[in-house]
């Protein structure tokens, strides 16, 4: 089975793929070379693997590859093993879904994971399930929160020291963000930490400490439905013993409910620990530190994205990470301080940048969505055309990093959105935003863009551009390349110096998974899963007709040289 040492070196065990992001800290950087920027022109599928049609839409997966087995998860919460040699299904498990479940943003799964013989990934109706990995059968299964309260899950777990670790989604409908530690061998509970201020947490069943002080940053009783849902999952620096996870946008997002509308000299509508990212101690649960991307968030900017190890250029150990609202933020290691932080896409218009010294946005106020108590009729507020969209300028698709090149390789996209505020109130289990949106492209011949960005200077070395939002992972490695897959339906290779595309395969569906690599009897594999769908065609707006005409449809594609070109 898995063991602790082949978690611990994913990153650089080339023959296996055991958890979400290539290594732990979710690089997405592979050392193998036999495929490379010379001869990755000549790749070619060696299986692909239907995850049937009815079943099916956006597939946001990382597969894993573990003892001659892919696992990979589809959409409506399955998992197929699949014979990694042939591509026959060794079996599946499908979890059956209740009536009612409140998924915001599609029926995703980003993927499992495995530890000793156990495979545990997290459903929409927020449970967990660990299966036996080699017959499917059922170990264990636990709740980690009410779906009928608008909880749901579609983050790949995390594994630290025997525990796994989970976030939860949910934050368009007023939830509480929480991370969760369970032990991954039977599914007992070992602490929970709930990221808004003045919720308890608990330690091997008992309470524990709070989280910051109570009604500090939030107004009245909002903090007990203030949002901030963890619900990309997180990533663990093991120089540092941290576990880092991102939080969701604060709830309400009209964000004049919840004093964030006026800056406040004392923080009071900060809304910790809404839209930042946490530092976590794995053996306890406690908040080491924080940082906060948006306060004051008024946007929907979640604070989720993956927060990734690095070393800049002095052998400094930084974070990097890309973060919806726009702007690229190094943060250091040990308290997750503030480093840099420079924009990704053009013509942001919420802040003019982040103050060097503080950290904190230098907002423009104009451009936050207008006060709804202000408008004549009680009705809505002030319209504003605000970029990002709140897709983002980078959603939750995860960036890779290049220790060969020390850039990091951004999806990115390159939109805008008219936002207005109206009065809501919460009501379990019911939509809590109190805004309405209208998404729009600013660039007349594209959205998406994947840039290589160098940390030490916050500027973009390389940029491709594409028609459709880019919403795939991203992948290097050290033959030179960076893989990613478009909306159109390619899997892409581009040279990691340069951003020449190099190759590309239609695969039939839009591609929104995660790609990997991985050795297999002397041979390189890459794998990616295919299958149009995620938030876009759901609130794209006039973003989402422009791209009506993909094609649904899921797949694993998996791919090599031809036998001739790859035998060592
Ligand atoms: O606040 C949340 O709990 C939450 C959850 C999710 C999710 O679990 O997929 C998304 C979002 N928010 C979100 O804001 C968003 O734009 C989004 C896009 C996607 C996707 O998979 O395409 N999920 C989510
Ligand atoms: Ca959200």
């Amino acid at each position: 089975g898995v063991t602790e040492e082949d978690i611990a070196n994913d990153a650089t065990i080339t023959s296996q793929v055991v958890t979400n992001g290539m290594g732990r800290h979710l690089q997405r950087y592979s050392p193998l070379k036999s495929i490379n920027k010379d001869n990755v022109k000549h790749m070619v599928p060696a299986w692909s693997f239907s995850m049937g049609g009815e079943k099916q839409r956006g597939n946001e997966a990382q597969p894993l590859v573990y003892d001659g087995v892919m696992y990979v998860t589809g959409s409506y919460s399955r998992l197929f093993a699949i014979d990694v040699k042939t591509g026959e299904e060794l079996w599946q498990y499908n979890a059956r879904l209740p009536e009612g479940i409140l998924p915001c943003c599609d029926v995703v799964n980003r993927g499992a994971a495995i530890y000793g013989d156990t495979i545990i990934f997290g459903t929409l109706d927020a449970r967990l399930v660990g299966l036996n990995r080699k017959t499917g059968d059922v170990v264990w299964k636990d709740k980690i929160a009410n779906y009928k309260a608008g909880y749901s899950y579609t983050a790949a777990p995390l594994i630290v020291n025997g525990l796994v670790i989970t976030g939860n989604s949910g934050g368009e409908f007023g939830i509480v963000g929480e991370v969760q530690a369970r032990k991954a061998e039977t599914g007992e509970v070992v602490w929970t930490r709930p990221v808004i201020e003045g919720h308890m947490g608990t330690l091997n069943g008992k309470e524990s400490t709070m989280t910051g002080k109570l009604n500090a940053t939030w107004p009245g009783d909002l903090w007990k439905t203030g949002g901030g849902a963890t619900w990309l999952g997180g990533s663990y620096d093991a120089d540092t013993d941290t576990l880092v996870f991102g939080t969701g946008n604060p709830a309400p997002w009209n964000s004049w409910l919840r004093n964030a509308g006026e800056p406040k000299e004392d923080g009071s509508g900060d809304n910790l620990y809404a839209a930042s990212r946490v530092g976590i101690d794995p053996a306890t649960g406690e908040i080491k530190w924080h940082y906060q991307t948006t306060p004051r968030e008024g946007w929907d900017f979640d604070g989720v994205n993956e927060v990734i190890p690095f070393a800049d250029k002095d052998g400094n150990k930084r974070y990097a990470t890309a973060d919806r609202n726009g702007f690229f933020y190094v943060l250091d290691r040990k308290d997750g301080g503030f480093v840099s932080a420079s924009p990704f896409v053009k013509n942001i218009t919420w802040a003019k940048g982040i103050d060097e010294k503080t950290g904190r946005p230098i907002y423009n106020e104009d451009n936050r969505p207008g006060n709804p108590a202000d408008a004549a009729d009680g009705g809505k507020g002030k319209v504003v055309f605000s970029v990002p969209s709140f897709l983002g300028g980078k959603n939750w698709m995860p960036m890779a990093h290049s220790p060969d090149t020390g850039l990091f390789y951004v999806p990115s996209n390159e939109w805008g959105m008219d936002i207005w505020n109206e009065p809501v109130s919460y009501k379990e289990g019911a939509a809590y935003l109190g805004s309405g949106f209208t998404i729009k492209p600013i660039f007349e011949d594209y959205i998406g863009s994947l840039k290589a960005i160098d940390p030490n200077t916050g500027k973009t070395v390389w940029e491709y551009k594409n028609d459709a939002p880019l919403w795939a992972g991203v992948m290097s490695t050290g033959g030179d390349l960076v893989f990613t897959g478009t909306p159109e339906g390619y899997l892409k290779a581009f040279d990691a110096k340069t951003g020449e595309e190099l190759w590309k395969f239609q695969t039939g569906s839009g591609v929104v998974g995660q790609p990997i690599t991985w050795d297999q009897d002397g041979e390189q594999y890459v794998a990616v899963a295919s299958g149009w769908g995620g938030a876009v065609p759901l609130w794209g707006g006039e973003v989402a007709k422009k791209v009506s005409y993909l094609n649904q449809g899921g797949s694993v594609w998996v791919f090599k040289l031809p036998t001739m070109l790859s035998s060592k």
